[in-house]
């Protein structure tokens, strides 16, 4: 039953991980209609249920996000922004996450590095929260030179810097709470009149002043770096007509520097809780990892991480079972016609695809709350609905940096997992709840792990 007020949010930012929210609509509808119908407040908003409407998903362009270009330009990213604007985008930021320079940007350093920090909890404490670990670490990674902005951030030695001390402000410490964020996107001509901000302002003028600062300094000296940073300078100093203003520039890169470190590090502690909750599966992973490596002298490179076939079967099932985000959403752009059905979706109108209640749907996968990597055998993917695994969402809008994030997480796995073992600490609350406040998930409480070296 819908609440006048918050239509059929209740519990969503209170009780329910938003994911958790759109499978009990999906679990009740399943088999009986294509889509449900709801409200958030007093706006409708369609969940696809029938997985074969996704294909059509992909057509539809904006997701119907909230953003003000005016008064908060974090909120003005790719992710939020829509049409030609977002059409401008992908392909420019692509060069971004070719191969070659992916080949570039893993090296052994980063692994040292995680090592060093994880022989100190070894050593010392025996026990760690794996979500802080986690994002010092890839924070560390997405701002290594070369890779998004060509800055080393040293958070794994210096947890202070101020590059992970705000990034970190943004998902702690969000400016709204999930159902405050529906809300908003609900009313977004209202916000935007009133100046709306999605984002506190010290984060906003912490990356504005990053930006600014970057510029200047570049234009100034003459100096061209191969990153990412160097790529929307141009798309800002260039002389087209579509060039992108500063806030835009800001915007994007705001966007890169929190996907690339937050979802990661959600997979990463997931993983590790799952390798802790099945230590032969733990015991097959370091010992494939090290079988590998041996091939490579020791190297961790880029060759030898895509070699570890077992290592992408764990990641993609922590994915399946712990995607960091449970839902899409899209808007459709002109009127929808259901198909097979006298329905018409109006153009404006919110979509979400439930990606948490496909990834739990005992039809895709037998036993879903069983973490099993052999749902990502070459057998079962094969026999298998192709949409059916969505962490990174589906079509034109899926997401631009997969094979970094990939590469990033795999590559906190081997460092974490070559020389350490871990066991479940009491201090970790079970069953796993899903905090209901924030987009990405991450368990109530923190999951803590029991770490020892091992030879
Ligand atoms: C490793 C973990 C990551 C996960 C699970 C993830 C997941 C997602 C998902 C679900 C979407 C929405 C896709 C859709 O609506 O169909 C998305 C979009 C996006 N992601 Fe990621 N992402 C990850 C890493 C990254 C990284 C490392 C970057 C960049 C450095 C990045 C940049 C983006 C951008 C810019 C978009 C918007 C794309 C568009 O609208 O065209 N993501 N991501």
């Amino acid at each position: 039953m819908a609440s006048r007020l918050i239509g059929n949010l209740k519990g969503v930012g209170q009780y329910d991980h938003d994911g958790l929210l759109t499978q009990k609509f999906y679990k009740k509808l399943k088999g009986r209609s294509p889509i449900v119908g709801v409200y958030y407040s007093i706006k409708p908003v369609a969940i696809f249920i029938d997985i074969n409407l996704i294909k059509d998903f992909a057509s539809f362009h904006d997701r119907g996000i909230y953003y003000n270009e005016r008064d908060d330009p974090l909120s003005t990213h790719l992710i939020s922004l829509p049409g030609d604007k977002w059409k401008q985008l992908p392909s420019t930021c692509s060069p971004t996450f070719t191969s070659l320079k992916m080949k570039t940007m893993f090296s052994t350093m980063m692994e040292v590095e995680m090592k060093r920090k994880l022989t100190k909890f070894a050593r010392v404490e025996k026990s760690l929260t794996l979500k802080k670990v986690m994002s010092l670490f890839t924070m560390d990674v997405i701002g290594m030179g070369g890779c998004a902005f060509g800055f080393e951030t040293n958070s794994l030695e210096d947890e202070n810097n101020e590059f992970f001390r705000m990034g970190i402000s943004v998902f702690d410490n969000p400016g709204y709470s999930t159902r405050s964020t529906f809300v908003l996107q609900a009313f977004r001509g209202y916000a935007r009149k009133l100046r709306l901000k999605l984002f506190r302002d010290e984060v906003i003028k912490f990356y504005t002043d990053f930006v600014r600062n970057t510029i200047d300094y570049r234009l100034k000296n003459k100096e061209e770096r191969n990153d990412f940073m160097q790529i929307l300078i141009q798309l800002h100093t260039s002389k087209r007509e579509d060039k992108l203003s500063f806030n835009e520039v800001v915007g994007q890169t705001f966007v890169f520097h929190i996907a690339g470190f937050e979802a990661s590090a959600s997979i990463l502690q997931f993983c590790f809780y799952e390798l802790a909750c099945n230590p032969d599966i733990q015991n097959r992973l370091r010992h494939h990892i090290n079988q590998v490596l041996r091939k490579y002298d020791g190297e961790v490179t880029y060759e030898a991480i895509m070699d570890m076939k077992y290592l992408d079967q764990i990641v993609n099932e922590t994915l399946r079972k712990n995607p960091p985000f449970g839902m899409l959403s899209r808007e459709t752009t002109l009127n929808y016609k259901i198909p097979g059905t006298d329905c018409i979706l109006e153009k404006g109108t919110s979509l979400h695809i439930p990606i948490y209640a496909i990834h739990h749907d005992p039809e895709f996968y037998p036993n879903p709350s069983k973490f099993n990597p052999d749902n990502f055998s070459e057998e079962a993917v094969k026999n298998r609905h192709p949409i059916a695994f969505l962490p990174f969402g589906a079509g034109p809008r899926a997401c631009i940096g997969v094979r970094f994030g990939v590469m990033h997480v795999k590559l906190g796995v081997i460092a974490g997992l070559r020389k350490f073992k871990y066991t479940l600490s009491p201090k970790t609350r079970q069953p796993i709840k899903l905090q209901s406040k924030f987009f990405v998930a991450q368990p109530e409480g923190g999951i803590w792990l029991n770490i020892e070296s091992v030879d």
